[in-house]
């Protein structure tokens, strides 16, 4: 049923997603501060890279005042598209294959004899680390896409993956910014990674790298990853460091989990709501992250209605067989812990990507009541979460978010609203 809570529990995702929207970030960006004319003579190079590529990319030919002399998009083959003025190319996503090496090697072609004159805009999304490839010295394709794997399966955070991908590419950890020298590089960036960590984001091609071979190397051996690489890739890590200086460039963070909970904070504001906290950082372990909402919602008790606001990506150990996502999870764990949360609330937890684990669900939204309607389903509502089986629990009860794929992500965000008793 549709109640007042449910509608402005909407709208605050939707002002998130907006918020977080890839072509609106490009264009507000380049209205507001747009590039420095081209001298005569020069030539400007524009490359997108990245799930939001293509967006991203149209966003940018129409602020341009006249067509750049290369406009590349690197995207995945899901969101690939024709664009009039640039070439789209795809790669490969979450290992990359052969396309990802070759959209790798047409960027640095690109960027080859640029002179100080000329001008790169690059256009990074989440997405890019794989998308886009150029082993190093030593490192075979083949080799690469075996350490994605392996990194995958890890578990390792972004941050810590992308240190090593870093320490085998030639484009990561600065390598646009090396490559394109002397021209100046402006990079607009929407960020996947919470924290903002300029230099994780897509493996950070405009900045310097988040450490070198032998911290890489380091990482590997501690989470007991070293035994398990290609001999060519031990090697290329211990091989010793080049003194590689990244040139700088102009890097702008356009969009991101923060950016959205921002918007979501002043929309709810502008709805009549107090904002009663704004949690930026809820990473972990799914059942601690519901306790940590649980936890925070107490401390914020009042006498006024109330908004809290979180953000962030939590992980869910699986240890069932059923269909969910980290958010249709939290939102049913949320559903469970009702009796501990006062007053009448509702809390929605949404991937602003649309999509929630491999459901067609972004999340969920739960009030004091959808445990015992999931139950009067005559479906076990514990049973289903033990099971991981979040989608099927938050279905009965008409408590799944769906929205459809949103073209952007920047992780996840929760709304809680809580009007006093
Ligand atoms: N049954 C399930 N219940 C809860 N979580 C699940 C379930 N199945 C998969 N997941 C989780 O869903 C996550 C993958 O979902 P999703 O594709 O939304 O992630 P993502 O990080 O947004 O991906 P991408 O980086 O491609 O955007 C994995 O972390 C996995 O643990
Ligand atoms: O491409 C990547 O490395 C991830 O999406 C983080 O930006």
């Amino acid at each position: 049923m549709t109640t007042p809570l449910t509608d402005t529990a909407l709208d605050l995702f939707h002002t998130a997603i907006a918020r977080a929207d890839p072509a609106a970030a490009v264009a507000q960006q380049l209205a507001r501060a747009p590039l420095a004319p081209l001298p005569t003579g020069g030539r400007r190079i524009v490359i997108a890279v990245g799930k939001a590529a293509v967006p991203m990319m149209r966003a940018a030919l129409s602020q341009l005042p006249q067509p750049p002399a290369v406009a590349l998009a690197i995207t995945n083959p899901e969101n690939l598209t024709e664009l009039a003025g640039a070439q789209v190319i795809a790669g490969a996503h979450p290992v990359p294959d052969a396309s990802s090496a070759a959209a790798g090697q047409q960027v640095l072609d690109s960027l080859a004899d640029l002179r100080a004159e000329d001008q790169v805009l690059m256009l990074i999304s989440g997405g890019g680390s794989a998308l886009m490839v150029a082993p190093a010295p030593g490192v075979t394709l083949a080799d690469k896409a075996a350490v994605n794997e392996i990194l995958l399966a890890s578990g390792l955070e972004i941050n810590r993956m992308n240190l090593v991908r870093q320490a085998l590419s030639r484009l990561k950890g600065g390598g646009i910014c090396r490559a394109a020298a002397p021209a100046r590089v402006t990079a607009l960036i929407l960020s996947d990674v919470i924290g903002d960590d300029l230099r994780a984001i897509a493996s950070g091609p405009t900045v310097s790298p988040l450490g070198d071979r032998k911290a890489a190397a380091a990482l590997l051996q501690t989470e007991g990853l070293w035994d398990k690489l290609p001999v060519s890739v031990q090697q290329a890590l211990s091989a010793p460091e080049q003194q590689q200086d990244t040139p700088t460039a102009d890097n702008i963070l356009i969009g991101s989990n923060r950016f959205s909970l921002d918007a979501m904070a002043e929309r709810a504001r502008a709805l009549g709501w107090e904002v009663a906290s704004v949690v930026d950082d809820l990473t972990g372990d799914v059942a601690d992250a519901a306790q940590r909402i649980l936890d925070t919602t107490e401390a914020a008790a009042s006498a006024h209605p109330q908004a809290l606001l979180f953000g962030g990506e939590t992980t869910v150990r699986l240890a069932g067989t059923g269909r969910g996502g980290r958010n249709q999870e939290l939102a049913l764990r949320i559903a469970e812990a009702a009796d501990q949360i006062d007053g009448d609330w509702l809390f929605l937890s949404g991937g602003t990507d649309g999509r929630d684990g491999p459901t067609e669900a972004a999340g969920g939204i739960v009030t004091p009541q959808t445990w015992a309607d999931i139950a009067a389903t005559g479906a076990d509502p514990k049973a289903l979460l033990s099971n991981n089986d979040s989608n099927a629990a938050l279905k009965a009860a008409g408590a799944l978010v769906t929205i459809g794929g949103t073209g952007t992500n920047v992780a996840d965000v929760q709304i809680f609203l809580r009007r006093p008793a």
